[in-house]
């Protein structure tokens, strides 16, 4: 069994076999493609790097923050629930999150504020392919009720969605990136889709003019990968824009970390490549993004909550506040889910609410590729299918869901 049912976190231990070989391996090649793709860090750097990927590899015990930052008191009092513990025998969530943070550290990353993955990150957008997702966006805006696109206002709406939840396959923590499923329709490998009331509340929040912003209409996006996934994301927001006329906030990390999660450094850079890309569409669409970000149609609200190993149903009241403000909140990825449902692997039907375990005024929207084991609100049957097809369908990738959660 790759995993085992419970009511508690997924643990690095021998109990669930991705999250333990995440720790063992899939972490220790991270640390590994950081050094390759950064030749000139100093040897004291390279040390620290080895360091933590031997310790790793090793069970050794986690080490606490040293180098004095910003947030190194509330790292240390999270540190405690960890403390003495090896890398493979504590929680998963908190162990991952924390790697990355005692990653930077390595890189002395807060001295120097050179992102260790940004080589990684530059390379995907030098290939170019990175801003397809602006290609199909600018395609269906020109091609409106034409054979083969959508007709209405809920379909293409949809066709933004499911854009934006297949970008998510594209996350250098997990894979190179892979092509992006555009088809527009919902293919089989949806595991959950709540698309009906989804489509419907959104279309709910359409505001004829700006004054949605005081009415509680603006939709909030938890960003995660930038790259293909941001171009994605980049289209769902202009689609948003352009069809529900509301105002957007998108959320994002303030610090870089799971590889190629978006930072605002990392959402400009985007734009600014987008901008001299040699398809009109790409360059357009950048634009119209630029411009609705200098006129605050869409603001960006960078965090280090988004970097930290919270559960949602412990946010700050920054964050509470914020999402609640929402017509709806929309969640990207597999860690913002894995951070809402309290990285647990539920019992096959449990109700999202019994997972999310905390109240919250705006519907949550989840668009997920499914990368680990974390699920709640799938039946049964359809998990016993889903295992009997593809026993290795909640870590592959392959298997994504749109889950509504409205308390
Ligand atoms: O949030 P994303 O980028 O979609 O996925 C990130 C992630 O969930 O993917 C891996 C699981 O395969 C984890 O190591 C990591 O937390």
């Amino acid at each position: 069994m790759n995993h085992i049912l419970s009511h508690q976190p997924i643990k690095t231990d021998s109990s669930n076999r991705f999250a333990s070989n995440t720790m063992t391996e899939r972490f220790p090649r991270i640390i590994h493609s950081i050094l390759q793709a950064n030749p000139t860090y100093p040897g004291r750097v390279q040390k620290r790097l080895e360091e933590l990927s031997r310790k790793m590899v090793e069970n050794g015990e986690i080490p606490p923050l040293v180098d004095s930052a910003f947030d190194q008191d509330q790292w240390n009092c999270l540190y405690r629930s960890c403390q003495g513990q090896g890398w493979q025998e504590t929680e998963w969530f908190f162990a991952e999150t924390y790697a990355y943070r005692l990653l930077l550290e390595a890189c002395e990353y807060f001295s120097t504020l050179k992102d260790p993955f940004g080589p990684l990150k530059e390379r995907e957008l030098e290939q170019g392919t990175a801003f397809w997702p602006l290609l199909a966006e600018a395609e269906t805006r020109k091609n409106g009720g034409a054979p083969g696109t959508p007709r209405s206002l809920k379909e293409e709406l949809l066709q933004a969605l499911l854009l934006s939840l297949w970008g998510n396959r594209a996350d250098l923590s997990f894979s190179g990136g892979t092509a992006l499923d555009t088809t527009g329709e919902i293919p089989e490998t949806l595991v959950a889709q709540d698309d009906q009331p989804a489509l419907d509340h959104l279309l709910g929040l359409q505001g004829a003019s700006e004054e949605a912003e005081s009415s509680g209409r603006e939709i909030h996006l938890v960003l995660d990968n930038t790259g293909s996934e941001l171009a994605a994301d980049v289209a769902l927001s202009l689609t948003l824009r352009r069809l529900l006329k509301v105002p957007l906030v998108l959320h994002l990390k303030l610090y870089p970390t799971y590889v190629s999660d978006t930072t605002v450094a990392d959402l400009h850079r985007f734009l600014d490549v987008a901008a001299t890309h040699p398809r009109e569409e790409v360059r357009s669409r950048a634009s119209a993004f630029g411009a609705a970000l200098k006129e605050g149609a869409i603001r960006l609200a960078p965090d280090d909550f988004w970097c930290q190993p919270l559960f949602l149903a412990d946010a700050p009241p920054r964050i509470t506040r914020a999402l609640d403000r929402a017509g709806m909140v929309i969640f990207k990825g597999d860690l913002n889910y894995r951070r809402a449902m309290h990285d647990t692997i539920w019992p096959p039907g449990t109700p999202l609410a019994e997972a999310i375990r905390c109240r919250h005024e705006a519907p949550w929207l989840f668009l997920r590729t499914i990368k680990s084991d974390c699920l709640a609100g799938v039946s049964r049957e359809r998990c016993q299918a889903l295992q009997a097809e593809d026993p290795s369908w909640r870590t592959s990738g392959t298997r994504g869901l749109l889950q509504l959660a409205s308390d």
